[in-house]
């Protein structure tokens, strides 16, 4: 049996590596000879001499350090471990393409990465031990060998029978395990809707009675059931594992007086050795489940892995301001469109086709779901087209400028998220940030001061004037805004569309606003209508650049 999870500690321990697996093994070793120091002097009390002591103490020392060293560097080699794990995982994530993150979830990511790496972490000391203890077992049984080779084939006979059995019964465990690991991902998608709905459960009992009764009682009873399972079987077998170190006992003492001519001192021995050997061999059945769920855990990690770097985007030229100084954005028979599970195309959009041009601003309008927010996410790059293009001054974007070209966008989406920090925005001016605070009208409620808002605990309406604030700080060439005028009074709404919109286009820069306030459409320079994903209406500049 391959464990994963050895070579996932040594994978981080460099130079240490030969120390620790050197340490481990001397712990075993001179476990094994406190055992037989302690066999010979209890056979013969002349044995008590000063160089037996000095030797005992010597086996107690070398063992109490090779421990503590073997055990210290493996946990911080498996800590390294998980931590580069982490960030390499991370870094996949930021590299992966929009849509693949949304599929695979945000809380399977949560989950995976914090809950295997929990595992792992524990599961790394009871390994560290197994392997000392697999150490001394092999010591131990070489000096059986020693003693009685009857003995010693007796040992390999029921252990290896022992061993064949206990695999056998492992795979059912292993089963289990992964059917215990489906329920546990379908508790986490039901406590991801509890937490995200929590204000709509507290608000109606009748719902919050049935996602406790139905969803999580009857998930988590699920669970039970296959814990329980899992957990007769693990008994079972460590009971089994016992049964048979029994079995070996009753061998020596019963069977191989029978068997072989071996005198009464030499079978009080190895009946000592076997029974000093009994608290390894319990320690190595305890902790296969343990090890095992280890390597389960990795496996996740590692299929967390294979996803991402299945959904990694194609390989990016380095940045290089290629579009700094771009005039016109195009859409060229652009088609996208999402696809279920199965492949199959769901909601797409377009062809479309149209142009626009720096300076000016466009409206994009159409009803609920008619596929305003996806034309958005194609337009700035977030998600690539399935046909199509998107061209910079009539020029294709290969997905492999992606970077550069997604660099000309500033984003504020319906399902903004506000970071504490202005992550990317260095040398930032405090006096610059609060000054827009005030001119957005919400520095009676925050302050920007080292780096950071004050309090970001703000309305919603609140909270979309301070991505606004972001947005416009980032002084990228393109901004876009979806439905930002949304949740704002009246005042602000008209202070929206008839200041800040035309001064960020007497600023040069290209605006897209997502809008269904029909009272302002007149703002805009051109107004992209779209129904079921498709343009019904293209009115103003857009229209007399298609080309
Ligand atoms: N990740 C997704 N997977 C599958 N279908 C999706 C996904 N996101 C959106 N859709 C579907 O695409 C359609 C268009 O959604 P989109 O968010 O673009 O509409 P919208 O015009 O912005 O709507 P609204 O005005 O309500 O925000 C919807 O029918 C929606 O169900």
């Amino acid at each position: 049996m391959k464990v994963k999870l050895i070579s996932f500690v040594f994978s981080e321990t460099g130079f240490r590596r030969n120390r620790i697996i050197l340490t481990m093994m001397l712990a075993g070793i001179t476990n094994g000879m406190v055992m037989l120091i302690i066999n010979d002097v209890s056979k013969d009390f002349n044995e008590i001499n000063l160089r037996n002591i000095l030797l005992f103490a010597l086996c107690i020392g070398a063992f109490v350090f090779c421990r503590k060293y073997s055990e210290y560097h493996a946990q911080s080699g498996v800590q390294q471990a998980i931590s580069n794990k982490h960030l390499t995982l991370i870094d996949k994530l930021r590299k992966s393409e929009l849509v693949h993150y949304e599929k695979i979830g945000k809380m399977s990511i949560i989950t995976n990465i914090t809950d295997n790496s929990q595992i792992i972490y524990e599961s790394t000391r009871l390994m560290v031990h197994s392997m000392t203890a697999s150490i001394m077992l092999l010591f131990s049984f070489g000096y059986i060998a020693y003693l009685s080779l009857a003995a010693f084939a007796m040992c390999v006979v029921i252990l290896g029978i022992g061993i064949v059995i206990y695999k056998h019964g492992q795979k059912d465990i292993i089963r289990l395990y992964h059917e215990f690991q489906e329920k546990d991902q379908l508790f986490f998608e039901s406590l991801n809707h509890f937490l995200d709905g929590f204000k709509e459960i507290k608000i109606n009992l009748k719902r919050s009675d049935d996602i406790y009764q139905n969803e999580f009682s009857r998930n988590i009873d699920d669970s039970l059931v296959l814990k329980f399972q899992s957990e007769k079987k693990v008994v079972s077998n460590m009971v089994f594992g016992q049964t048979m170190f029994f079995l070996l006992m009753a061998g020596i003492v019963f069977l191989l007086p029978q068997i072989d001519d071996v005198e009464s001192e030499t079978m009080m021995s190895i009946t000592a050795i076997v029974l000093f050997i009994s608290g390894a061999i319990g320690l190595l059945i305890e902790s296969i489940p343990m090890i095992i769920k280890a390597d389960m855990a990795l496996d996740n990690l590692v299929h967390l892995e294979t996803k991402l770097d299945e959904s990694k985007e194609p390989d990016q030229h380095a940045c290089s301001e290629l579009y700094k100084d771009f005039k016109e954005l195009s859409l060229d028979e652009l088609h996208y469109d999402y696809v279920n599970a199965q492949g199959q195309a769901m909601f797409g959009i377009g062809p479309m086709h149209f142009a626009l041009k720096r300076g000016e601003i466009t409206f994009i309008v159409g009803g609920n779901g008619s596929g305003k927010t996806t034309l958005l996410k194609n337009l700035t790059g977030l998600y690539s087209p399935k046909s199509g293009h998107i061209k910079v001054d009539n020029k294709i974007v290969e997905v492999s400028n992606y970077n550069d070209f997604r660099s000309l966008f500033s984003i504020v989406l319906t399902d903004f998220h506000l970071f504490d920090k202005l992550y990317g925005l260095d040398h930032l001016d405090d006096n610059k940030v609060n000054e827009l605070l005030k001119k957005l009208q919400v520095d009676h409620k925050t302050r920007f001061e080292n780096g950071r808002f004050t309090n970001l605990d703000l309305s919603t309406g609140q909270r979309k004037r301070i991505a606004l604030i972001v947005a416009l700080l980032e002084d990228k060439p393109v901004v876009v805004f979806d439905e930002v005028a949304a949740d704002q009074d009246p005042e602000f709404r008209d202070f929206y569309y008839h200041d800040i919109l035309p001064e960020l286009k007497k600023a040069n820069k290209m605006v897209l606003v997502v809008s269904h306030d029909d009272r302002y459409f007149d703002v805009a320079d051109t107004l992209i209508k779209l129904e079921y994903g498709k343009i019904v209406k293209l009115e103003g500049n857009g229209d007399k650049q298609h080309d």
